[in-house]
């Protein structure tokens, strides 16, 4: 749907259940309803053109339809005055509020918003070749090898994900991993008018609990791991997995013609959970025994990954870029896409093995200096422990840490985080991640029941995170590797709730010149 388009207040509401219409007259309580003023009055509103739609006040034009959310920190009925004010003409409400404006009554106005979204920007997802990939680590790198083997095959793939929305050379404002869903439906509007045949797109666990998908046909489910995070909003592993399986349930669902799979990490201890969750054709993939796309004779080096695969067409060597198990495990998923859209077997190959790196990711910064230093955005405890396996791996001597954990999020993984970094790592240097609204120094009291628990670690504590990088360049010696983690490609530190710019690539590039070393 273009900008300036118009579409009929009842074509936009298409499937959602009505309750009731009202208006309220401040002067005349009449209320206007189905029951009371005849089928008209509604069918006169539903008639109405509707020229936008927000879930936010702020966001508000004239004729829009805005849709009232109860959040967790507000109340989207609260705003509906100024949503008014702005120039909504109706508004979607949960309960009815006292203004003169027609109000739709609905169950649920989330599931509202996501059903006229897909309506108002004419169900995008229908046209395109849908992947969404879902798990606690490894979305972001699966995106970007999901979107190599299938350029190879001659598509046109758009990307949504943490790092970025995009689209060959275009890009797109990213705010979340999966935006909400009227933003979502907007944005794989503009990738479809863009020319995307496919769409590769992060799905978090969040989004699958508040419906921002529930109105995207994917043709493929990927799932890539699940262990502990965001249990502040989860409350239990078992509803966090609950919300993930939520994908996969809905492959059997939709209107497209075209098979739909799911594709499992066999290696994952919740792998079984989510092959039951499907009625869909599945393939395994893994490095080990039972895996339909299965990795063997895994090799990892400094500069990359390698193993043979074998698959149901024979057996190939697969050679990356990307470094440590995780990202071979990361592309088999990508191989069992393409083998499943048919990519022929050298150009899987080739196009996985072009792929050069994430940002944020396994990240070096070189200004010639003597040691490593890797930016990484592991920020749970088994992603750390992924990446300072693989650190350990690489390094020819020390490795050095730097890790802290993000404020206002899941309490309960910092001192298992504390805990990895502790038992891989010869020192660690405990600072902050973004601290948000939390006092840092109350994260680092958390982190550090986990590093205690390690006796034989070496720790200190520097709660300024650019002076915490310092000094972890500052110990280091030829050959050591630091690894700077939590943050990888983000641009800012969230402290209360200002936004500072800080980018750990450019805060460890501008201290290792002050050191004296100088990229030739
Ligand atoms: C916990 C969570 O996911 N919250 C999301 C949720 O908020 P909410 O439902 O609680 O809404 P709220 O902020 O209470 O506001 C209620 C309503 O009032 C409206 N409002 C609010 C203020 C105003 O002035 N006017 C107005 O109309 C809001 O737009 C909203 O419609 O819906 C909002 C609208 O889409 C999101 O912006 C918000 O994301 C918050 C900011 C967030 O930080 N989310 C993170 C945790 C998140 O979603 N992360 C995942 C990735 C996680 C991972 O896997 O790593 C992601 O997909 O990005
Ligand atoms: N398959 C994997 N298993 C475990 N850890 C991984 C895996 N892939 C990547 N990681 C680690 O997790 C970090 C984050 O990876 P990535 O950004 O791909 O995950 P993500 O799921 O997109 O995270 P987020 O949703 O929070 O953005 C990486 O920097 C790496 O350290
Ligand atoms: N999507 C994750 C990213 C965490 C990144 C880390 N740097 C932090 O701030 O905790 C979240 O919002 O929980």
């Amino acid at each position: 749907m273009r900008e300036g388009t118009v579409m009929e207040l009842g074509k936009v509401l298409d499937g959602v259940n009505i309750k009731e219409v009202r208006t309220y007259k401040v002067n005349h309580p009449r209320i206007m309803t189905k029951q009371q003023d005849g089928e008209d009055t509604s069918l006169a509103l539903l008639k109405e053109e509707i020229s936008g739609l927000a879930y936010d006040s702020r966001q508000v034009k004239p004729g829009f339809l805005f849709f009232c959310i109860p959040g967790l920190k507000f109340d989207g009925h609260d705003f509906a005055a100024q949503a008014v004010a702005k120039g909504a003409t109706v508004l979607v409400v949960e309960r009815f509020l006292k203004l003169e404006v027609p109000q739709i009554l609905v169950t649920s106005s989330r599931d509202s918003l996501s059903q006229g979204a897909c309506n108002f920007h004419n169900n995008p997802s229908q046209k395109m070749l849908m992947i969404g990939i879902t798990g606690t680590n490894g979305k972001t790198t699966t995106t970007h090898l999901v979107e190599a083997v299938l350029r190879a095959k001659g598509l046109s793939v758009a990307v949504i994900g943490t790092i970025g929305n995009r689209l060959g050379e275009r890009s797109w404002l990213a705010t979340h991993t999966t935006p909400e869903s009227l933003d979502l439906q907007a944005l794989l509007a503009k990738m479809e008018h863009a020319g995307a045949h496919a769409v590769v797109m992060e799905v978090s666990s969040h989004a699958l609990d508040q419906g921002r998908v529930d109105h995207v046909e994917f043709d493929y489910a990927i799932f890539t791991n699940l262990t502990q995070d965001h249990l502040d909003y989860h409350g239990t592993i078992e509803n966090y997995r609950e919300a993930k399986s939520i994908l996969f349930k809905k492959l059997e669902q939709g209107e497209k013609k075209t098979p739909k799979r799911a594709i499992i990490n066999n290696d994952d201890l919740h792998g079984p959970f989510f092959c039951q969750e499907c009625s869909v054709p599945i393939i395994t993939y893994g490095l080990h025994e039972g895996a339909m796309i299965r990795g063997t004779n895994c090799l990892v080096t400094p500069k990359g990954a390698s193993c043979d695969v074998t698959y149901p067409r024979g057996k190939v060597t697969m050679k990356l870029q990307l470094t440590g198990l995780f990202n071979l495990s990361n592309a088999l998923s990508a191989f069992a896409i393409a083998y499943a859209e048919g990519v022929e077997e050298k150009q899987i190959i080739e196009a996985l093995r072009a792929v050069k790196g994430v940002p944020g990711r396994f990240e070096t910064v070189d200004q010639g200096q003597p040691f490593s230093v890797i930016v990484d955005y592991a920020h749970t405890p088994d992603g750390l422990e992924n990446v300072l396996m693989t650190a350990k791996k690489v390094a020819r001597k020390r490795l050095i840490t730097v890790v802290g954990c993000g404020g206002d999020r899941d309490r309960t993984k910092r001192p298992k985080m504390g805990s990895v970094a502790a038992q891989w790592s010869d020192w660690v240097v405990i600072t902050s991640d973004n601290p948000r609204t939390e006092k840092p120094e109350q994260i680092i009291e958390d982190i550090l029941p986990g590093i205690h628990g390690v006796t034989e670690t070496s720790y200190e504590v520097i709660v300024d995170r650019k002076s915490a990088i310092k000094r972890a360049l500052m110990l280091a010696e030829a050959d050591d590797l630091i690894l700077i983690a939590g943050k990888g490609h983000e641009t800012y530190q969230i402290i209360g709730t200002e936004v500072f710019p800080f980018d750990d690539r450019e805060v460890a590039t501008e201290i290792l010149r002050g050191l004296g070393y100088e990229k030739a």
